[in-house]
């Protein structure tokens, strides 16, 4: 210890915790591991660096531990000079539904008396931080970059994501010939003006790279579809068709693009022999990479590229930070890159909000004159007034290849779920309220629920009270699995088997509750625990543990060998199976169907003790819930207001309803405050900076 820190430590009042400069940081760490604050491979990393430099300032401990700990919450790296400013806040310390323990010192007491500077000096004099961008020490753990530490693997991912950005968005592959007549003619029953549909697929044809964003509705799918037609019409007419390739990140997200993409390319105006070059399979994007069981590298990277000459990736708010560096090294330089998704929705539950980041500028627009002219040109389009913000190439170059598509062609004006959304959108609490009391909008619903055992909540959750008779619910899924269930005495070979299961896994797919949280008595573990007692004693399940008939369950991790993704929902049934030795009779055995998601309609059928990553499913996050549409979606808010509310996630709930949306809360003004709170992600994916240099 320094003479400095023991004159801080005699400065201090008695009674006042230690600085962290003085406390033993290990053993601190070791506390919020053990109650659940830290990950143990938060403290670990502490530990490794201790190891590898015994001298290490217990600062630069600590912050290590804490930019690990920010990995777990979404965030690239520690913002030091946020975490100095509100250290709770910024660093979700304690977590969601933890009192503050007695004996637990919270991080804005253990950093009392440690200044921003002394802990920005502790780093810079350390040697497992690399200063950037001073000088490049590859060799050392940590980088340190203005107030922002990154563990170096995250520090290589955005420096990875810019430059490949930065070079795709510089590169301007060669126009499809007749652009501005396949436009015309692929937009010929166009009513908006400015088209934005017609404009993204202008922009998205010019560059190896564009960004279509837009809210539930809009036409990202519909845009989507006459871009490939564009792309691929002179393509084949050369005798040269594209090889282009579909994915997004969840199985059920590929579901369901391969479903709408499916509809779409059916009504499509072009020959037979363009529409037999456009794809409707969606991939995950997992499988398009080849992820390899335990390990984080793919078959596809840089030295190895996909074969494919236009790649489109849907719901890409999803896409953390690791996956966009891997799928943009695995990409090769000639082949465009289409994103398409929501820049409003939550972001990855992994680090770092890629979408977000890069659509900055979307809502401003922020188009150079240049892109306005040549827009016009090809586009026959003026956005002049439109009212956007203007840019120039040198600082807004991803602007250049950027659309927001701003009318939604689902949720007109007569929609409560698009009027709610849009108000949440814009951060407005009380308006949000107002939508959500409005008569006229029939497709919203709100309670405040009493307690668990609320009878309107009850109601609410089997579909089948009085005033939502017509709303969707689990008691029909459960209905009709009784209702059509087959004879037992068919035949394991009869297709009725596997229709009725599809039947079950279709009527559940119409309602979900949505929680905000994990913990606490309306978080999604009590939740599932509650629903599935309900519905047992009121002997709709058989039980409410373990396995059972009807009990639905999510995957939680990507089981290549059972060919089941992480977000895959199926539901366990008594079906009829075959032997597995001739001569033996049939059996009734409990069984988890899954849809195949790969657009063939057929289901497979899982053994429940195969099936060891999967958790009941009556109530989901609302992070899982993303790349999911329910007829019927349920917000259920708990009654402590947290960080974790933002309106992010209500927005994101409110957007997964395609029919109905019900907001049940718990307690006055958590909505609110929910609306009101932006979500915060910490990165350095500043493409203003970064992706366009100035000088
Ligand atoms: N320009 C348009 N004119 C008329 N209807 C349109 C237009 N664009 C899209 N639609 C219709 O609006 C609905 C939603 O379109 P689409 O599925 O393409 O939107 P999306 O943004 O992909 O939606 P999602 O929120 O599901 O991702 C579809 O029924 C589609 O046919």
């Amino acid at each position: 210890m320094s003479v400095e820190q023991l004159d801080l430590l005699a400065q201090l009042p008695a009674g006042q915790p230690e600085p962290v400069a003085d406390a033993d940081v290990l053993h601190q760490l070791e506390q919020w591991v053990e109650v659940g604050w830290l990950r143990a491979l938060d403290r670990a990393l502490a530990v490794f660096l201790l190891d590898l430099a015994p001298d290490s300032d217990p600062l630069v401990l600590l912050a290590a531990a804490l930019a690990s700990h920010q990995l777990g919450h979404g965030h690239v790296c520690l913002d030091l000079g946020a975490t100095m400013q509100a250290p709770d806040l910024s660093l979700s310390l304690p977590p969601e539904g933890q009192e503050t323990g007695r004996d637990i010192l919270l991080p804005s007491q253990l950093l009392k008396g440690v200044t921003l500077d002394a802990w920005l000096q502790a780093l810079a004099a350390s040697v497992m931080v690399d200063r950037q961008p001073e000088g490049e020490q590859p060799e050392r753990p940590l980088v340190l970059h203005g107030q922002q530490l990154y563990l170096r693997r995250y520090w290589h991912y955005e420096r990875q994501v810019l430059a490949a950005l930065g070079r795709r968005l510089r590169a301007r592959p060669a126009l499809p010939s007749g652009l501005p007549q396949g436009l015309e003619r692929l937009f010929a029953d166009s009513r908006q003006q400015p088209d934005w549909q017609k404009l993204a697929c202008a922009l998205a044809a010019r560059g190896a790279f564009s960004i279509i964003t837009g809210g539930p509705g809009t036409g990202k799918t519909t845009t989507v579809v006459r871009l490939l037609a564009l792309l691929q019409e002179p393509a084949v007419v050369a005798g040269k068709p594209l090889r282009i390739r579909l994915a997004a990140p969840t199985g059920k997200a590929a579901a369901r693009l391969t479903e709408s993409i499916g509809r779409q390319v059916g009504s499509l105006q072009v020959s037979a022999a363009v529409r037999e070059h456009i794809p409707t399979q969606v991939t995950t994007l997992h499988r398009l990479l080849g992820s390899r069981p335990d390990t984080r590298h793919f078959r596809h990277h840089a030295g190895n590229p996909l074969a494919l000459d236009m790649l489109v990736v849907d719901e890409a708010s999803m896409i953390d930070l690791e996956m966009m560096a891997n799928l943009l090294a695995a990409l090769p330089a000639h082949a465009r890159l289409v994103l398409l998704g929501d820049k409003d929705q939550l972001a990855s539950v992994e680090a770092g909000a890629v979408l977000g980041d890069l659509c900055r500028d979307a809502e401003a627009g922020r188009y150079s004159e240049q892109t306005q002219q040549w827009l016009e040109q090809v586009g026959g389009q003026s956005i002049a007034a439109a009212g956007l913000l203007a840019g120039d190439e040198r600082q807004h170059l991803l602007a250049q290849q950027t659309v927001m598509l701003r009318h939604s062609h689902r949720f007109g004006t007569d929609s409560g779920i698009g009027e709610l959304a849009r108000k949440v959108n814009h951060a407005d609490p009380q308006a949000a309220r107002r939508a959500l009391g409005q008569q006229c909008y029939q497709d919203l619903h709100q309670h405040m629920a009493t307690g668990l055992d609320d009878p309107r909540l009850a109601s609410l959750i089997l579909g089948s009270g009085a005033a939502e008779a017509s709303l969707p619910g689990y008691g029909d899924y459960l209905q009709l699995l009784a209702q059509q269930r087959p004879a037992a005495d068919l035949s394991a070979e009869d297709p009725t088997w596997e229709e009725w299961a599809g039947h079950v896994l279709a009527a559940f797919d119409r309602f979900q509750v949505l929680c905000a949280v994990r913990k606490g008595p309306w978080g999604v573990e009590s939740l599932n625990r509650h629903l599935a007692e309900l519905m047992h004693r009121r002997g709709l399940l058989p039980a409410a543990q373990g396995w059972y008939e009807g009990r639905p369950v999510l995957v939680t991790r990507n089981d290549y060998g059972l060919g089941l993704m992480n977000g895959d929902i199926g539901i366990a049934l008594m079906i009829r199976e075959r032997p597995l030795h001739a001569g033996e009779p049939e059996r009734m055995v409990l069984r988890v169907a899954f849809p195949r998601n790969d657009g063939s309609g057929r289901l497979r059928f899982v053994l429940p003790s195969r099936l060891t990553e999967v958790e009941t499913v009556f109530a989901m996050t609302v992070h899982k819930s993303q790349g999911s549409e329910f007829a019927h979606a349920m917000l259920v808010l708990p009654e402590a207001r947290s960080p974790l509310l933002t309106k992010e996630l209500v927005y994101t709930a409110i957007t997964r309803a395609s029919r109905d949306f019900t907001l049940l809360e718990t307690r006055p003004g958590v909505f609110e405050a929910a609306v009101a709170q932006p979500v915060r992600r910490v990165s350095g994916l500043d493409l203003g900076s970064e992706v366009n240099p100035r000088d």
